[in-house]
């Protein structure tokens, strides 16, 4: 058993006793079917022979028995392993998710290949469960029981079938998975792939269009659609082998069990029973080798998922529940050998305390958001107020609007909140107006990821949205970017207004900033310059600069 296979055990493991029960009907299944098979084929043979009916009463009740009862276990067998499935994988999901969403985002994250994780990787576990695990347990019991069986009717020709049965239920799924083994480790990351072609394409039809590189996209994608074709198709030509090779053998198992019954002088109506019963047994023992098939197409999708289940939780940031939220000393370093995204920076955030992060483009400003709201972890310093959205939440970059009415989008952040919660954030965000004139109102549909919204209205949901959160500290990272300069300054004014918390701004306009009790200037990750707004006009620097470029294009602009 493989590391991933018990990493989903574990996770299993409160609905083990479910599965067990599903395998127990399985095999069930399997055994009605095998009993089936036998008897009816006692019965045709002693009927050819025109005895009694009455001799033949409790077989034909038999018959009639078995056909209803492997009906009824498959059907059960069916209901339970899903039922224990679907529980299983909700739990999987929900803790992948959990992993996604707190972990720090790397550069080697592609959301295409998050979403195909969470997705289809996900369906492996289930089909784990569901197609290897219970049916290669419950075809393994059948065959210990089928050469019992057999051993009951002619002792010698158990012996034939339990080499058939070893063929079929051992080496045969060996060979199976020895031959697809490099072939199915090369599928799931190709699929990883070609997802994260299909986010490209739809996410960025537009960009690529304007850039003329539809067609080089395309192709890039319809190169790898063939690749994987390819691969499924060379594991498609080998399954087929395989199955080929699984019916010789049901045959040859038969042949020999015949032939050793025969030699043993075992009588004619039970070497019948016998050679159909030897196929019924090979054919379900030849379940194995489909479960070992899908185990090893699994093999990628399953390490990757149990790679996200076993990934630590972020380290629990010193005192992160109690105390004034916070950073101090702490360092950020993205990348083993990259230059730190954060160096050695502390800030004390009371309630009330307005503070502005100000820096040229790739500082580290949202960097430190993230660290704030506990969305990447530091590798150095401490956190105080971290994970938890209502000690530190708001508006990060590229805030996601979902498809979903206007309130639902609000309510996202206070689902308990009423019209007038949402009517205060709404207009501090100047968003009000525009909902009053819809329409629909509240109810208003936005469209994907809020399409139907021009830049400015997305924002400004979005930023009503973090206000309707009123966590301790409110983090905006550009609350106020698409909006143009009159009426950034004035949202910014109303946002500021209206949040009794902490606020953390992050921002490339420097105006309405007076009355911020710290600006903090950062380069490189260093907090370069610190102090409010006054002084740091008074001082030459970074700050001062940036002031004056920003006040000559105000003033050619009116
Ligand atoms: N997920 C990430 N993985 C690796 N490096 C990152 C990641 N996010 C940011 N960085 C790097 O960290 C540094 C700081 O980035 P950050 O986004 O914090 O800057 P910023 O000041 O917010 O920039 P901007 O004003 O352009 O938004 C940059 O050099 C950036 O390349």
């Amino acid at each position: 058993m493989t590391a991933a296979e018990r990493v989903v055990l574990r996770i299993a493991r409160p609905w083990l006793s479910r599965l067990v029960g599903a395998g127990l009907l399985a095999a069930g299944t399997e055994l009605a079917g095998l009993a089936l098979m036998a008897t009816a084929t006692w019965l045709l043979i002693t009927a050819a022979g025109q005895p009694p009916v009455a001799a033949l009463t409790v077989a034909i009740v038999a018959v009639r028995t078995l056909a209803i009862a492997r009906g009824a276990l498959r059907y059960t067998e069916r209901l339970a392993g899903h039922d224990a499935v679907l529980r299983i994988i909700t739990e999987v999901r929900a803790r992948i998710f959990a992993t996604l969403s707190t972990r720090p985002a790397r550069a080697t994250d592609r959301s295409g290949d998050a979403l195909s994780r969470l997705v289809s990787d996900v369906d492996a576990v289930q089909d784990l469960l569901l197609r290897v695990l219970v049916p290669g347990a419950a075809a393994g019991l059948v065959a210990v029981l089928a050469v019992l069986g057999a051993g009951l009717l002619s002792p010698l020709a158990a012996l034939p079938l339990a080499a058939g049965l070893l063929l079929a239920g051992v080496v045969l799924p060996w060979l199976a998975s020895a031959l697809t083994r490099r072939t199915a480790a090369e599928v799931a990351p190709l699929r990883g792939a070609l997802a994260v072609d299909a986010v490209d394409l739809t996410a960025g039809a537009a960009d690529l269009a304007a850039f003329g590189a539809t067609e080089a996209a395309l192709a890039r994608a319809a190169g790898r659609a063939a690749e994987l074709a390819r691969l499924e198709r060379r594991l498609a030509l080998i399954g087929w082998a395989v199955d080929g090779a699984g019916v010789l053998l049901a045959g040859a198992t038969s042949a020999a069990v015949v032939l050793t019954a025969l030699h043993a002088g075992t009588s004619g109506t039970l070497v019948g029973v016998l050679a159909v019963g030897t196929i019924a047994a090979v054919e379900s023992a030849l379940a194995l080798v489909g479960a070992a098939r899908q185990r090893t197409q699994l093999g990628t999708a399953l390490s990757r998922v149990s790679a996200l289940l076993t990934d630590p939780p972020p380290a629990p940031v010193a005192g992160a529940a109690a105390g004034t939220p916070g950073l101090d000393a702490v360092s950020v370093t993205y990348r083993a050998g990259a230059e730190p995204a954060l160096r050695d920076v502390t800030l004390r955030l009371p309630a009330g305390r307005r503070v502005a992060v100000v820096g040229p483009s790739g500082a580290g400003k949202s960097t430190l958001l993230a660290v704030l709201a506990g969305a990447v972890r530091p590798d150095r310093g401490t956190v105080v107020g971290a994970g938890d959205p209502h000690r530190v939440g708001g508006l990060f970059a590229d805030a996601h609007v979902f498809h979903a009415p206007v309130r639902d989008n609000l309510l996202l952040a206070r689902p308990d909140a009423t019209d007038e919660d949402l009517a205060a954030a709404t207009s501090a965000a100047g968003f009000l107006d525009w909902v009053r004139d819809q329409p629909a109102g509240w109810e208003t549909e936005v469209g994907e990821d809020g399409g139907q919204l021009s830049g400015g209205q997305r924002q400004r949901l979005a930023l009503a949205r973090a206000l309707l959160l009123r966590p301790e500290v409110l983090v905006l990272d550009e609350p106020t970017e698409g909006l143009d300069p009159g009426a950034a300054d004035a949202v910014l004014a109303a946002v500021v207004a209206a949040t009794p918390g902490a606020i953390v701004l992050v921002t490339h306009r420097l105006s309405g900033l007076d009355d911020f009790d710290e600006i903090l200037v950062l380069d490189a990750g260093r907090v370069v310059q610190r102090g409010r707004h006054a002084d740091l006009v008074a001082r030459p620097g970074w700050y001062r600069d940036q002031w004056s470029t920003q006040q000559g294009y105000l003033a050619v602009a009116t």
